[in-house]
């Protein structure tokens, strides 16, 4: 099946800045995918790349086959820029409308229905809406579209707790039937963890850690244990050690297996195996770039010596 989005080896440079870097991921038609990594990873960057707003420095970047932007995928993929940007004096009516008049698949009806769904004011100006319901808008708007792909960049960020989960709930209930690839750019991992599962970890530019949700979290456990000060990369070999944390009397070892058994020797009866959240798994690579990275566990050998 061709891939809703696939990069390789795609870079984007700003004068000697590498923004984005060797970037290879392959993300398949369906998927909700959460896009996360600190600031200045390249998420932005990377979501441009897709919509064809930039141009790669090195590297290709493809939509359904198809170069971004090229015509034949153009409306086949909708983009709600960060801070979700929308033509400033214009009602929802007349955004609706100019939709419209730009692109004979969009659905106004879909738009409108859906915002007054929301109570969202549709003949104010966009700039007299909340937060909340600017964002509202942007996302009708993209949804209306009925694309393929649609690319959200950091579209919750500035909205209350329960805006956001309009927002969330909105864009769930909007792709749930025309099974929509989403790729959402969002620090915020309890959100990501409710709606995603589909994960694109980037860090300084590269992927890191890249794969769906219930295969990651059942290739990665807690190990709590005694204080074990082996400085190791990996256990046995196998079993590589994404995270450790030691107290005087106990180390606690966040691992990445090839398979859902713990590691290969263990449980040593001394140590207690835990599941652990998507969350967690996020933060333990976000906290060391070198943890982990691509191709992934069946080369964790290489990770580091064995304990
Ligand atoms: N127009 C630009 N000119 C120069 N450098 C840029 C430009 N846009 C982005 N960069 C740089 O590229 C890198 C990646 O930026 P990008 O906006 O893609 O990161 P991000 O992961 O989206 O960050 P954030 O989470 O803060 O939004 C950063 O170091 C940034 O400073």
């Amino acid at each position: 099946m061709t891939a809703a989005l696939e990069a390789t080896g795609l870079g984007r440079r700003y004068g000697k800045h590498w923004a984005l870097k060797d970037c290879t991921l392959h993300l398949p038609a369906g998927r909700i995918a959460a896009l996360v990594g600190p600031n200045g990873a390249g998420k932005s960057t990377l979501l441009h790349l897709a919509v064809g707003l930039l141009g790669p420095s090195s590297g290709t970047v493809s939509v359904f086959g198809a170069t971004p932007g090229d015509p034949k995928v153009r409306g086949d993929v909708g983009f709600v820029a960060q801070d979700t940007p929308l033509y400033p004096d214009f009602s929802a009516t007349e955004l609706a409308t100019l939709g419209t008049k730009l692109n004979r698949r969009f659905d106004r009806a879909l738009m409108l229905e859906r915002l007054n769904g929301l109570n969202v004011a549709v003949d104010r100006p966009v700039p007299a809406l909340s937060g909340g319901q600017r964002a509202q808008v942007a996302l009708a708007l993209a949804l209306a579209k009925r694309p393929r792909l649609l690319l959200l960049d950091e579209p919750v960020a500035s909205l209350d707790p329960l805006a956001r989960r309009e927002f969330l709930q909105a864009l769930m209930g909007g792709v749930a039937d025309e099974g929509t690839t989403i790729l959402l750019s969002s620090h915020l991992l309890g959100d990501l963890e409710r709606v995603c599962d589909y994960l694109v970890l980037l860090q300084a530019g590269r992927v890191q850690v890249l794969g769906g949700v219930d295969e990651l979290v059942a290739q990665h456990r807690l190990l709590t244990g005694p204080l074990w000060t082996r400085d190791a990369g990996s256990i046995n070999g196998v079993a590589a050690v994404v995270r450790q944390s030691h107290t005087e009397r106990q180390t606690t070892l966040l691992v990445r297996t090839d398979d859902s058994a713990p590691a290969p020797g263990w449980p040593d009866p001394q140590w207690t195996v835990s599941d652990v959240s998507l969350e967690d798994i996020i933060l333990a690579y976000l906290a060391d770039a070198g943890a982990g990275t691509l191709p992934g566990p069946r080369n964790l050998h290489r990770v580091g010596g064995s304990a």
